[in-house]
């Protein structure tokens, strides 16, 4: 129970706050007879006094900073909330113990820059995090800090107003997360500032300038704690980085308007967020339309002919395809070299040796084009220097010879005839040097190929000549379906990371392309090219990659294990994983749970946090079924359900169940790929759920039942990982969700 008086002094402390940033807000906001006035009203009517943060002499004091605009919009909409929780923490070289109160950024008193509020990403808000009483330690620029932390209140404020709070130590279990739990989805992900778990804040804030590889469990937080690391990053960076230079990579349209909030919301503006096919057609401005990787899917998950885009993807997404760039870009390497030696009117200015030296040798760090341009940039400036010379030295031959010519020939007729031949002639060849000089550059880079990157990579699929390819099979299948499709004036999703790697060697990423740092959700689902090429195209380590192999559903394509990822890009990745998950109740986690056990890759079971809910249930498709779902999503919406999800395994079926329900209006719309935005009633295919998460699931299964395949497993673990609340099976037989004996007691049947 909370205690009456502290809890009163908790309020004083809130109001203070408030004061504190009402004032602060004014000062901006008004002139400051307005401020003095609102000051007396304030001193008038609060009690608390708090010598050690200098209550008085804050409020008094007027001489406040100017703010940014948007520094002021964060202070007005942290004023509803401005902490979520509080440390009393005695640092050991301290006389007394000092109370700080966390929350999203930090308020400093602005004359004796004591902290009022604490923000969550400074390394102290780190001992609230890190689950102990007692003793602790933290770690700011380089120095080590102890002392002990002797109490963790967290508090419950909405609107200003404060609700409740609680203590916590080792006993209590976490309160506030069991109340953020039970809460209904809304249609966008939210901040978790005061409830990130221990294991989470290890993600966040391990070493910045380390690759980090995340194995997390469906619903654990993956894709929230990725989007928490870049807070932090940019807070603790905040010098070296900017938000623009982050990028962020999702799966869909669906999944950045779905994410899209949390960042502003985190103090994040302006980070780079597309998927991986936007991103490589916007910076290599190729906009062919694009066979997509679900399309794929969908045709195999339908039984359509799927076999050869699937077997060329595998290739195209391997480490071979890696080689086979390689390779032709060794070839290509070799038209950049140059024959003929650079001259002005037949003197030479560089020969084609040194200039061949320049372009492999000294730029070989630089792609060929900006080798080419630093070449050019070289052979303008000789020649402005050269042709000096040469003009000077020819007028110095003309000159004397016509001296010879003047006092030599004796015979006027002659003398004359020769000096005014001279005359001419020296015009002429100086003005012919001025212009031949005009052009010689630009006509000298003609010795160079014209790196048109599209016609390059298209060129690689007629190519015969790569020494380790001749009658590779695997290959020569490649070309041939490549060729077809780039025929049609198409691409394939898996032409992009060969077009992304091609350019990063031929003419380089723009610079406002490139980006410092790089986060990947979803990244089972990426293949080793993919992943390998933006290493490439960013020359930066910085990247932090979250996925769940147990949900890789491009498994031709994608990654099958981490272990590769970090031995063949990134050596020096910190690999984590995270078990605990937080979306879903533990009666849907066993069901999901059984599936693992169907899986390759032996995944450890997620561990779901105490939150019991209802069994699963199965309703046989039968004549009466859209009245039964009826009835429940009424009832479920009267009970606060907010979000409902009918969730098919291919888009055939998507079709239908919308179709089937029509008539009983209940607001379902399907959802198409290129959708940017979601409404509270949806329905759409497993791979487009992927990463979202909705109140109600209703798994539906009609014309493709999952089978017992590695693809249909991970597609239906995906599936029934999406509910928080409620999850339903709705087919014409258990088996049809994969259901067998051993699963009796994880369903029951309507
Ligand atoms: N510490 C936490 N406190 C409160 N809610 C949390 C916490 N961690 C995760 N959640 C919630 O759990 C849900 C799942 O999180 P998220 O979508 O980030 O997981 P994920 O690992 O990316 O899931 P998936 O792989 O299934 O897409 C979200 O609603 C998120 O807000």
């Amino acid at each position: 129970m909370t205690d009456s008086k502290e809890f009163e002094l908790e309020k004083d402390r809130l109001a203070f706050t408030k004061a504190y940033m009402d004032r602060l807000i004014a000062s901006q906001e008004t002139g400051q007879e307005v401020l003095k006035k609102r000051q007396e009203d304030t001193l008038e009517n609060l009690s608390f006094k708090d010598s050690s943060l200098r209550y008085q002499e804050m409020l008094s004091h007027a001489n406040f900073m100017k703010m940014s605009r948007e520094q002021l919009e964060s202070l007005k909409h942290l004023r509803n909330k401005p902490y979520f929780a509080r440390i009393d923490f005695h640092r050991k070289e301290k006389p007394e113990r000092e109370i700080f109160y966390i929350g999203k950024t930090s308020l400093f008193d602005r004359k004796t820059q004591l902290p009022i509020i604490l923000d969550w990403r400074s390394p102290l808000a780190n001992v609230y995090y890190e689950g102990r009483l007692g003793e602790v330690s933290y770690e700011s620029l380089g120095e080590r800090y102890e002392g002990e932390v002797s109490l963790k209140r967290q508090y419950q404020i909405e609107k200003g107003e404060l609700y409740n709070f609680r203590d916590i130590d080792l006993t209590t279990k976490d309160e506030l997360l069991q109340d953020s739990l039970s809460q209904n989805a809304e249609s966008r992900l939210t901040e978790i500032v005061s409830t990130i778990q221990e294991e989470q804040n290890q993600i966040i804030r391990a070493d910045l300038k380390k690759p980090i590889i995340v194995q997390g469990a469906a619903g654990s937080g993956k894709t929230t704690i990725a989007l928490h690391r870049i807070s932090y990053f940019l807070y603790t960076m905040k010098d070296i980085f900017r938000p623009e230079e982050m990028l962020i990579l999702a799966p869909n349209q669906l999944f950045i308007q779905y994410i899209s909030e949390v960042l502003p919301e985190l103090g994040v503006e302006r980070a780079r967020q597309t998927t991986y096919n936007e991103f490589v057609q916007e910076v290599t401005a190729i906009r062919l339309p694009v066979i997509t990787q679900q399309e794929v899917l969908m045709k195999k998950l339908e039984g359509k002919e799927a076999e050869d885009y699937l077997s060329i993807a595998q290739f195209k997404g391997s480490k071979n395809f890696k080689r086979v760039l390689d390779q032709y870009l060794q070839q290509l390497k070799k038209t950049y070299k140059v024959q003929e030696d650079f001259t002005l009117s037949g003197f030479r200015i560089k020969s084609a040796k040194r200039i061949n030296r320049l372009f492999y040798e000294e730029y070989s760090y630089f792609p060929y084009a900006v080798r080419v341009q630093k070449i050019k940039a070289v052979l303008q400036s000789e020649l402005k220097r050269k042709k000096k010379q040469i003009l000077e030295k020819m007028t110095y031959q003309y000159d004397k010879a016509l001296d010879e010519a003047l006092y030599g020939i004796r015979d006027p007729e002659k003398r004359k005839i020769r000096v005014s031949f001279l005359i001419t002639r020296k015009e002429e060849r100086l003005e012919e040097v001025k212009k031949a000089a005009r052009t010689a550059v630009s006509k000298y880079m003609k010795n160079y190929p014209i790196a048109d990157l599209l016609s390059l990579y298209q060129n690689l699929f007629y190519e015969n000549s790569l020494p380790s390819l001749e009658n590779n099979e695997a290959w020569s299948k490649v070309k041939e379906v490549t060729r077809k499709i780039h025929q049609k004036g198409q691409l394939h999703a898996e032409d992009l990371a060969g077009l992304l790697y091609l350019k990063t060697f031929i003419s380089g990423i723009h610079p406002d392309d490139r980006a410092k740092k790089v986060v990947i959700d979803e990244a089972q689902d990426y293949s080793f090219m993919e992943i390998y090429s933006l290493r490439k195209a960013f020359h930066t380590d910085l990247f932090t990659i979250v996925g769940d192999l147990a949900q890789g559903i491009y498994h031709y394509r994608g990654l099958k294990s981490w272990e590769r990822l970090q031995d063949e890009i990134f050596p020096s990745a910190n690999y984590l994983t995270l078990q605990k998950t937080y979306r879903t109740t533990i009666k849907i986690m066993n069901l999901a749970n059984a599936l693992l056990d169907r899986m390759t890759e032996k995944l450890p079971k997620a561990e779901p946090v105490v939150r019991h809910g209802d069994l699963p249930a199965f309703i046989r498709k039968n004549n009466n079924w859209p009245q039964t779902i009826y009835k429940i999503i009424e009832e479920l919406f009267c009970n606060g359900m907010k979000s409902f999800a009918i969730v098919t395994k291919s888009k055939h079926d998507a079709l239908q169940v919308a179709e089937e329900l029509s008539s009983l209006k209940l607001g379902f719309a399907t959802l198409e790929e290129e959708q940017g935005s979601m409404g509270e009633r949806m329905i759409l295919p497993a791979y487009l759920a992927k990463g979202l998460e909705f109140d109600v699931v209703f798994l539906y299964n009609d014309s493709h039942p999952y089978q017992n395949s590695e693809l249909d497993t991970k597609m239906l673990y995906v599936a029934m990982t999406r509910p928080l609340h409620r999850l339903y099976l709705i087919g014409r037989q258990p088996e049809d969700f994969l259901l067998g004996e051993s699963d009796q007691g994880r369903y029951y049947e309507i």
